[in-house]
C-alpha cells in the first residue's frame, strides 16, 4: 500500500514543481510563524522552518509522507526573506546587484516518527542593476512574496547572470532530491 502525499506549502511554484513526480498529492497549508534566528547557520535555519512546516501538518496525518519547504536568500551576514514592502524590495535588490549570493532551500519530509531533512545550497551571481531597472522589476510586483525580493523564474530570470547548484532550489524546492530522499523513506513512486 502506498500511503499518501502531502505538500505543506501555500505556494503555486512548489505545487508545480512537485508536479513533476507525475503522483497525486494534497496541499495542505501550514500556519507556523516563520522566525528567523540570525545566529544560526542558514542552513540550520531553513531545515528547522522547513520541520516546523512538515510538522504541523503531519501532527494530524501521521501515515502521510508530509513535506514542509523554506527559501532564503543569504549576502555575506544578511538573510533575506520576502521584504516587507516596495521600499525593502529595492534595497534588497541594490544589495545583490553585481555580487553573487545564496539561496538556501531547506526541505524536511516526516512520517510519522521517521523525519528526513535537509538542505540545498545554489549561487546566483546577479549583473549590475540601475536603479531604474531595479525600480521597473519591482514595480512589475514580482519581488513581494519572494525570499530576496525576486523570482529567478520570472522577470527575474534578467537579473541573473549565472548560478552554480540546482535551479528548482532557487524557485523554492529542489524536486530531484526530493524525489530520491522518498525513496530512501520506502516511499513507491
Ligand atoms: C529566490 C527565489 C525565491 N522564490 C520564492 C520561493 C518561496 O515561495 C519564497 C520564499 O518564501 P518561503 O517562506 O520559503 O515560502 P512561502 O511562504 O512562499 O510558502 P510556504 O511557506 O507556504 O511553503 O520565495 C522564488 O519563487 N523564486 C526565486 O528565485
Amino acid at each position: 500500500m502506498n500511503s499518501n502525499l502531502i505538500l505543506a506549502s501555500a505556494s503555486p511554484r512548489r505545487k508545480e514543481l512537485l508536479e513533476l513526480l507525475r503522483i497525486p498529492f494534497e496541499v495542505i497549508k501550514s500556519d507556523i510563524e516563520e522566525i528567523v534566528d540570525e545566529k544560526l547557520h542558514p542552513g540550520e535555519v531553513v531545515q528547522s522552518l522547513a520541520q516546523q512546516k512538515a510538522a504541523s501538518v503531519a501532527s494530524t496525518n501521521q501515515d502521510s509522507f508530509v513535506i514542509g519547504s523554506d527559501t532564503l536568500v543569504v549576502y555575506g551576514d544578511r538573510m533575506l526573506g520576502k521584504p516587507f514592502n516596495e521600499d525593502e524590495a529595492m534595497k534588497m535588490l541594490q544589495m545583490l546587484s553585481g555580487k553573487t549570493h545564496e539561496v538556501y532551500t531547506g526541505v524536511s519530509i516526516i512520517r510519522g516518527d521517521d523525519v528526513h531533512s535537509f538542505y540545498e545550497k545554489t549561487s546566483v551571481t546577479f549583473f549590475s542593476l540601475s536603479n531604474k531597472e531595479i525600480a521597473d522589476y519591482v514595480s512589475t510586483g514580482e519581488p513581494m512574496d519572494k525570499a530576496g525580493a525576486y523570482g529567478i523564474q520570472g522577470f527575474g530570470a534578467l537579473l541573473v547572470k549565472k548560478i552554480d547548484g540546482d535551479y528548482y532550489s532557487v524557485v523554492g524546492l529542489p524536486v530531484a532530491r526530493i524525489k530520491r530522499e522518498l525513496l530512501k523513506m520506502g516511499f513507491k513512486l
